[in-house]
C-alpha cells in the first residue's frame, strides 16, 4: 500500500541505535507544542468532564488470554506497515473480532499516530482503549483521559523512578489503568516498587529493536500472581500467543501481526479463540 502523503513522514531507525532517546526528544517537543495550543488547565478540565474510564484491569484479568489489538501505521523497526486511512473502522473490526482492548499509537513522528486517532477510535468502540505513547508528563495523562483513553502506557526505561510513581498515581487518580512496560528484571522490580498492577514485558529490545520472546518467558514467572501480565511484541500468529500463554501471559499486545492482515477482524478472532481454548496451557495463578 502507498503511504498517505497528507500524513507526517515517520522517521526510520536511528543510526546511533539510541532510538528511545530520539523518540523521547521528539515527544517532548510535540507535547510542548500541544501545550502551547491547549494549556494544561484546559486539558485538566476536559479530563474531569469526560465520561468515566472503562475498567481495563478487569477486562485484562478475565479468564483466558486476551488480545490487545493495536492501531499501528509504522514503526522505527519496520517502517511503514499499513496505511490505515480510517483508524475507527479498523478499531471496530478489532472489537468485532473480540479484542479485549484496542491500543492506539498516538506518537506522530516515529509511528505515524495522533491524538485525532484516539478521538476517532473512542467515538467508534465501547471496549477499553490504550493510549500507546511515550508518556513523560502528566499533561499527556490528562490529555489521554480527556480524549477517552482507559489505559495508558508507562515505559520504565523512559522514566526516573519518581516520575514513574507520580505518573502512575496520576493515571489511577483519573480512574485509568497503567500498563507499565519493562524489558528486564531490574525494570520489573522498579515497576513493582512503583505499585504497577498491570505489567507489560516488551520482547522488543529498545536499542537493537530485535524481538526475543524468551524475554517474557524469563521475566513473567518472577512477577506476583496478582499482577496482570501482558506479553508485548512479536505475535504473528496463534503459535506465538500459545507460547506466551504457556509462560503466564494474561494478554498479548499485537500490532504488525494484525495491521498487515487482509481481515484484521478474522486475525483477532483467531487469536481470541486460541487464547480462550482450554487446551492453551497456562501456569496456575
Ligand atoms: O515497533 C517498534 O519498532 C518500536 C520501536 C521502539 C519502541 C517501541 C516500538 N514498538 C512499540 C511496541 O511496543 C509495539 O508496537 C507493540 O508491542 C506491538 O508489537 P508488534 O506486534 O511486534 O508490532
Amino acid at each position: 500500500m502507498n503511504a498517505d502523503a497528507s500524513r507526517p513522514q515517520t522517521s526510520g531507525p536511528s543510526p546511533s541505535g539510541d532510538v528511545l532517546t530520539e523518540i523521547l526528544a521528539a515527544v517532548r517537543a510535540d507535547v510542548a507544542e500541544r501545550e502551547q495550543q491547549t494549556p494544561l488547565e484546559q486539558v485538566r478540565a476536559l479530563a474531569a468532564a469526560a465520561p468515566p474510564a472503562l475498567d481495563a484491569f478487569a477486562s485484562l484479568r478475565a479468564p483466558g488470554v486476551g488480545v490487545i489489538a493495536e492501531v499501528k501505521r509504522s514503526s522505527p523497526s519496520r517502517g511503514q506497515l499499513a496505511e490505515i486511512p480510517d483508524p475507527a473502522e479498523l478499531a471496530g473490526e478489532y472489537a468485532a473480532g473480540g479484542a479485549r482492548c484496542v491500543s492506539v499509537l498516538t506518537e506522530k513522528r516515529f509511528f505515524g499516530g495522533s491524538i485525532e486517532d484516539l478521538i476517532a477510535v473512542r467515538a467508534a468502540i465501547q471496549v477499553p482503549i490504550l493510549r500507546k505513547d511515550f508518556v513523560v508528563s502528566s499533561y499527556q495523562v490528562h490529555e489521554a483521559r480527556a480524549h477517552g483513553a482507559d489505559l495508558i502506557l508507562l515505559i520504565v526505561a523512559a522514566l526516573e523512578q519518581n516520575a514513574l510513581v507520580g505518573l502512575l498515581e496520576r493515571t489511577e487518580s483519573l480512574g485509568m489503568t497503567a500498563l507499565v512496560e519493562v524489558h528486564n528484571e531490574a525494570e520489573a522490580d522498579r515497576a513493582l516498587e512503583a505499585g504497577a498492577k498491570v505489567i507489560g514485558v516488551n520482547a522488543r529490545d529498545l536499542r537493537t529493536l530485535e524481538v526475543d520472546p524468551s524475554v517474557f518467558e524469563r521475566i513473567a514467572p518472577g512477577l506476583p500472581s496478582t499482577v496482570v501480565k501482558v506479553a508485548e511484541s512479536g505475535v504473528r500468529g496463534t503459535h506465538d500467543l500459545i507460547r506466551y500463554a504457556s509462560a503466564g501471559a494474561d494478554a498479548v499486545l499485537v500490532g504488525e501481526g494484525l495491521v498487515t492482515q487482509k481481515s484484521p477482524r478474522d486475525a483477532v478472532a483467531e487469536l481470541v479463540t486460541a487464547g480462550s481454548h482450554p487446551a492453551t496451557p497456562r501456569p496456575a495463578r
